[in-house]
């Protein structure tokens, strides 16, 4: 038997539990071994379940049973996660986490304590909800010099934005929705400002480029401020808005990095993601661009990932965890030109004289315009008086 001690039984802890019970003959097949959670730590008490009796409130009766080897901490934030989690490692368990937060904080920190103490530190989960990224992008792209990787990294976001678009309802009725599935953190404020997605882009960075990446050095802009005659606008130019979170490391190792709703093409691979789906594209020398893609939130999707580290860890296979390096890199600002969609109500003809020629699509009162490319401060100069809305950025094919 391989005992595990669950922290958090909420969203993804509660989906990990009926996971490894509902599977535990199939995991048991693929672990070598049965996987039992022993006990469950919340600060609720659950006592309509039939496992209420494994519930605890004290960290210690996980902490201190010698019988527990794998912790798995799905309660979220730093406090009092990153305690229990050091405390787990260093007293001899594994651990598992789903806590982008955590991993995006303390990450090279907790993967030395874990290669100190000889156990392993995972967090798959932490990145996509259910999409393999880490093990691939840690493992099987390994050959690569990865130059750039972008992607959809918050499911909440992609949902919202599917919702407006689709059904063309308001942003606050689909942001509760999302809270009512599960997807949504528990503070909204990181998914929609983008947070969210910026502490993924900056775990998958620093694993591809072997170089960590502080996620508060990363420009992030959410989705609050898209108005739905953006989402109209960008759909006469045969576009979506996604909120797009972009990494990228240039031949002489300078790494820039973003997080903000992007125009993108139908024919681009980003484009047809929808839904709470999040889709990762790997720009690498020599596979050239791997697409991941998948269920981004959600209880069962999240537990899928969760569970597969534990059995990896309980099958004692081969593989090596995930290594987040202690070196940092400071990221430099991104000052490339880009095409940018803004909207005006003022004359097409003004607009034109100050932004240059743009390709335009005119509504009743407004006309949306997509610029040559051009720095945003360069654009943002040269709108001033023309009450443009926000320019979002637009990703061409190369
Ligand atoms: N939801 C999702 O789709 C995904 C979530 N994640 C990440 O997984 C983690 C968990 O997310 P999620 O399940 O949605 O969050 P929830 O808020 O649903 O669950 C967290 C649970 O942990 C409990 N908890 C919090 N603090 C403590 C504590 N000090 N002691 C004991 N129990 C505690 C909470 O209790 P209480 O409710 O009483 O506060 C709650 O039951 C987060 O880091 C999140 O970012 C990652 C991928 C997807
Ligand atoms: N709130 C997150 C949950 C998964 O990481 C999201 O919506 O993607």
């Amino acid at each position: 038997m391989a005992y595990v001690g669950i922290l958090g039984h909420g969203t993804v802890g509660s989906g990990v539990v009926e996971v490894l019970m509902k599977n535990a003959d199939s995991i048991q097949k693929r672990a070598g071994e049965r996987i039992v959670v022993k006990r469950v730590l919340d600060l609720r008490e659950f006592p309509e379940l039939s496992y209420s009796g494994l519930f605890t409130k004290r960290f210690e009766d996980i902490l201190e049973d010698p019988e527990i080897k794998v912790v798995a901490e799905m309660m979220g934030g730093l406090k009092p996660a990153y305690d229990f989690v050091s405390r787990a490692m260093e007293a001899g368990k594994h651990v598992v986490t789903s806590n982008k937060e955590l991993v995006s904080t303390y990450g090279p920190e907790l993967t030395q304590t874990a290669q100190r103490m000889g156990v392993r530190f995972m967090f798959e989960a932490s990145v996509g909800g259910g999409i393999p990224i880490i093990r691939p992008l840690s493992q099987c792209l390994s050959a690569n010099r990865v130059s750039e990787i972008q992607g959809i990294l918050n499911g909440t976001t992609n949902y919202i934005l599917t919702r407006m678009g689709n059904e063309g309802l308001d942003y606050h009725t689909v942001l509760a929705d999302a809270q009512k599935l599960g997807y949504a953190e528990k503070d909204p404020t990181n998914d929609v400002e983008g947070f969210d997605s910026t502490r993924k882009i900056a775990i998958l960075a620093s694993i591809a480029f072997q170089k960590f990446i502080d996620y508060r050095q990363i420009d992030t802009e959410g989705i609050t401020k898209i108005q739905m005659e953006d989402i109209e606008g960008a759909k006469a130019f045969g576009m979506n808005i996604k909120l797009i979170g972009s990494a990228r490391m240039d031949e002489s190792g300078e790494i820039t990095a973003r997080v903000s709703p992007c125009l993108v093409p139908h024919s681009y691979p980003l484009s047809g993601i929808f839904d709470v789906f999040n889709g990762v594209l790997v720009k690498g020398d020599a596979v050239g661009d791997v697409m991941f893609y998948g269920r981004g939130a959600g209880k069962l999707p999240t537990a899928s990932a969760v569970v597969a580290d534990i059995i990896d860890i309980v099958k004692k296979s081969d593989f090596k965890a995930p290594i987040l390096p202690v070196e940092t890199q400071d990221i430099v600002p991104d000052t490339e030109a880009a095409s940018f969609f803004v909207r005006s109500a003022k004359p097409v003809e003004e607009v034109t004289a100050a932004l240059g020629e743009c390709d335009t699509a005119e509504f009743e009162g407004w006309t949306a315009y997509i610029t040559q490319p051009m720095t945003e401060k360069a654009l943002l100069q040269k709108g001033e008086g023309l009450a443009l809305s926000m320019p979002i950025r637009v990703i061409t094919e190369e």
